[in-house]
């Protein structure tokens, strides 16, 4: 049996509409869903939301929908979300949500993650913003008011540990290289939005390939599409096992995407393609530069 996956586990990604300016409305419908998923599956152990699921998705927004999180005194999202992640006993990668840092005035694009008591466990500020600029497709530049975040993050489960990146955090193979390698994760989450521009062309591309480097899985969550908002969300929430074969995927509506993840699809695969045997540290000593 795999020693970084300690057992079967269902997993429900909740593919929510394009958030609303209304933040208590959109924890509402988080939480509507979240139930849903529990009584359409009530093994489910772990349930991931959305990249800002409770704010637009707008570098013009993201200061006023701001919280400052702490796992002491929690804000209106965090206590929100650590509520239902006790209700219903589950390891909760609740999405990202914009954080302002009092002492600095930074804002940054926070995914939160809480255990199956409500426990505030860890946060990831996104490392990697999403500034691009593709002529006759899109144009965005997060950092005119996000700063970026500056440490790699992997969180303990009780089935093993988790890697989490936000969105374009996934274009970066490193973080996800270095939950496999350094903290032996079995899975990579990214609470994400990608677009109808970028989506159809990397989307699947891109959980694939950080499926099978790593061998291991990989969770895509993005909001639902909605062509009224400002932004349009690729929408395709998805599950892709180590072997790269995408074993759940969503359409572009709001839905629920069960998976099971499964240790022996970890196992089989590292034993028949052995790459942690076969890298060659004398050859390329330092990748990290
Ligand atoms: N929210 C994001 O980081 C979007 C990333 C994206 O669409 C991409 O193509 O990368």
């Amino acid at each position: 049996m795999s020693k970084i996956l300690s057992q079967k586990v269902k997993i429900a990604l909740i593919q929510l509409s394009g958030s609303s300016a209304d933040k208590q409305a959109n924890l509402q419908r988080a939480a509507q869903f979240v139930d849903r998923a529990m009584r359409e599956q009530p093994e489910t152990k772990i349930v991931v939301l959305p990249e800002c699921f409770n704010s637009p998705y707008s570098v013009d927004k993201f200061r006023e929908y701001a919280e400052v999180v702490s796992a002491h005194k929690m804000s209106t999202s965090v206590a929100f979300l650590s509520q239902l992640a006790a209700r219903h006993k589950i390891t909760l990668f609740g999405g990202s949500i914009p954080e302002i840092d009092p002492a600095t005035d930074n804002v940054y694009n926070t995914a939160l993650i809480f255990d199956e008591s409500g426990a505030l466990v860890d946060t990831h500020r996104k490392v990697h913003l999403f500034d691009v600029d593709i002529p006759n497709g899109i144009t965005f530049k997060e950092s005119t008011t996000l700063s970026p975040g500056a440490k790699e993050t992997c969180v303990p489960t009780p089935f093993g540990n988790v890697g989490v990146g936000i969105c374009y955090d996934m274009r970066f193979p490193e973080l996800a290289m270095i939950a496999a390698r350094k903290h032996s994760a079995f899975a990579m989450v990214y609470p994400s939005a990608f677009n109808t521009v970028t989506g159809p062309v990397h989307w699947h591309l891109l959980a694939r390939a950080r499926s099978v480097d790593n061998q291991f899985y990989t969770v895509l969550c993005s909001p639902a599409r909605n062509m009224d908002s400002g932004y349009h969300a690729y929408g395709h929430s998805l599950v892709c096992d180590p072997r790269g074969n995408i074993i759940a995927e969503a359409g572009e509506g709001e839905e629920i995407v069960h998976a099971t993840l499964d240790p022996q699809a970890i196992d089989d695969f590292r034993m028949s393609v052995p790459l942690y045997k076969q890298r060659r540290f004398d050859v390329y000593p330092d990748v990290s530069k």
